[in-house]
């Protein structure tokens, strides 16, 4: 069982669907080098999706056997569908690059912090319902996944206050500066931020 390191960081993208987590998530973890955690889930992949770079898609037999055996760190049912990290994937890549971050809900988030502790940090970037509307519209979501993720975002958005940083994502270039800055100057150290 690999133990954690006193600077080994998890870092946990929640908020909103929608509101431009997994953006922000690639773009700074791939300045900082950071890689992410791949959930498991039983829901069928999109057409632009690509298993084990999106989700890792398996089938509700696969998944209940992984559950069976304790693998995951949490499961979750979202509109009939089944999502779960492994505390072993969690420690692969953890003892690989040191820093790793995840996408998960406020369930997920919560059930990570409870773990980890001190070694988990939650990021919560959101933005105003009409402003993610436009975005989902744009990213092609049909009106029906449009209108489930609407249903979570009074739930999702009453998370922010307990989350170590957040951030509002209205110009992309500017959130991925502050995000950037915020994880490297507090617990990275990678001095990779211009700060002129
Ligand atoms: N609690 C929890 N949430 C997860 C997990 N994996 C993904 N999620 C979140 O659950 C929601 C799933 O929504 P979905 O439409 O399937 O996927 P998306 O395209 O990744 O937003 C998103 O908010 C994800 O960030 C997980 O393992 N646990
Ligand atoms: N600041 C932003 N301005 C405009 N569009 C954005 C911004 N951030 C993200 N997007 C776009 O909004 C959509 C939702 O972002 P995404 O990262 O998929 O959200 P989430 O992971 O929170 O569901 C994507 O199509 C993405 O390209």
């Amino acid at each position: 069982m690999y133990e954690l390191k006193e600077h080994d960081v998890i870092f946990i993208f929640t908020g909103p669907n929608g509101a431009g987590r997994k953006t922000v998530a690639q773009m700074s973890g791939d300045t900082l080098g950071m890689k992410q955690v791949i959930s498991y889930t039983t829901r069928t992949p999109r057409s632009a999706e690509v298993d084990g770079q999106d989700y890792h898609f398996v089938t509700r037999d696969v998944f209940a056997e992984a559950q069976k055996n304790n693998e995951f760190i949490e499961v979750i049912e979202i509109d009939g569908n089944y999502y779960g990290v492994k505390g072993q994937d969690i420690a692969n890549t953890l003892h690989k690059h040191g820093a790793v971050y995840l996408i998960l809900n406020r369930f997920g988030a919560e059930a990570v912090k409870k773990l980890y502790d001190t070694n988990a940090v939650r990021i919560f970037i959101y933005a105003d319902k009409k402003t993610i509307l436009k975005r989902e519209e744009e990213r092609g979501d049909s009106p029906e996944l449009i209108e489930r993720y609407m249903s979570h975002f009074e739930e999702e958005m009453a998370y922010k206050d307990q989350c170590e940083h957040v951030f509002e994502n209205l110009d992309l270039a500017h959130t991925v500066f502050d995000l950037t800055k915020t994880l490297d100057d507090n617990y990275l150290h990678r001095n990779l931020v211009d700060k002129d």
